[in-house]
């Protein structure tokens, strides 16, 4: 989607900022945003339910700057993307979103200071996989924790598969694997933050590679929304960043990831490959049992609803 709507210059008081006196005294905010959107529904129909209401979008970001006060100005903004994606849902691919801060605290003169953040609503694939503890009441709870971020959207739960060890010290019990797929506008890094998040509730230590573990959270892959699930590499995020290698290094080779991913997506592909026929030639394919669908809405901590960016 290459459409666009922009609004510029909302503005209003706000008590946001690092220093006691900014939170006490309040100070200008202005707010530019532009969100990714496709208007040839709305312009064909010319009917405003087939659009994003500008106007909305203007109070929501007024709302924002005139409430709960944080820090920093990028947690502001962040806010405000995050919001405008939740509004727009399927409506918008990505909102980009200028805080100007004109009467910044700086003791030097300087004609603005501003950040700008870009978001945009993803298609996520992840792998979890336990084989420590109580791993089927471990994987359902971490699908309940992701369904219950605000920024996830979960989609798809994949059957349950049990799994032999794959690498790592011998004599590890056998896995339980799942995929997940779904939505989110969280930046990939924060996904991952979130991942490593929910992993350490579950006690999860990192010792020796590939050990036992009694949860653990890959991010197998990330596509931009709007290309369709069987598109050739179609929107798929690369990247080399150790940190967050996408897609993951290791998934297209790992029947424990490929097959469950596949039973879930049957028209899924990984780097222009199928994932049903990558699973059928990965060398741990014999080592994969279909067990059957994973209760897990039970242990949502809250009821999952609306979707990514609410
Ligand atoms: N796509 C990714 N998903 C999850 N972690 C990733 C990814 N790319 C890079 N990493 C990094 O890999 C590091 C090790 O992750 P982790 O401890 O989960 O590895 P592992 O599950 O034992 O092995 P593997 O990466 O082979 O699945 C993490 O600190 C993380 O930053
Ligand atoms: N069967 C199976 N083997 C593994 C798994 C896993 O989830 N399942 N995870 C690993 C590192 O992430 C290493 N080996």
């Amino acid at each position: 989607m290459s459409d666009l709507i922009t609004l510029t210059g909302i503005e209003a008081t706000g008590h946001h900022g690092v220093f006691e006196i900014e939170k006490r005294e309040g100070q200008t905010f202005r707010v530019d945003l532009t969100l990714e959107t496709d208007h040839s529904a709305a312009g064909a129909s010319d009917a405003l339910e087939e659009t994003v209401n500008y106007a909305e979008l203007a109070e929501a970001a007024h709302a924002l700057i005139v409430g709960e006060p944080r820090d920093l100005i990028e947690a502001l903004a962040e806010d405000i993307a995050a919001r405008c994606l939740g509004l727009a849902g399927e409506r918008a691919t990505a909102v980009t979103v200028t805080v100007h801060k004109p009467q910044a605290p700086i003791e030097v003169p300087f004609g603005g200071v501003s950040v700008t953040v870009r978001r945009e609503r993803l298609r996520m694939v992840l792998a979890l996989g336990s084989n420590l503890g109580d791993s089927g009441a471990t994987l359902a709870e971490a699908v309940g924790a992701l369904a219950a971020h605000p920024r996830v959207r979960v989609d798809s739960v994949s059957d349950v598969a049990r799994t032999k060890p794959v690498g790592g010290p011998e004599g590890q019990p056998d896995y339980l694997n799942i995929v997940v797929t779904g939505e989110t506008s969280l930046a990939p890094r924060a996904l991952l933050a979130f991942a490593h998040r929910i992993e350490a509730e579950h006690h999860r230590e990192r010792g020796v590679r590939w050990g036992a573990r009694t949860l653990d959270i890959d991010v197998v892959a990330l596509r931009r929304t709007g290309t369709a699930v069987g598109a050739a590499a179609g929107g798929e995020l690369v990247s080399a960043d150790p940190v967050l290698t996408l897609p993951h290094p290791r998934a297209a080779e790992r029947a424990f990831v490929l097959a469950p991913w596949s039973w879930a997506e049957p028209e899924a592909r990984l780097a222009g490959q199928g994932v049903a026929e990558l699973a059928a030639s990965a060398p741990d394919r014999d080592g994969v049992e279909r067990l059957g669908p994973l209760k897990w809405e039970a242990a949502a901590p809250n009821a999952p609803a609306e979707g990514p960016g609410r």
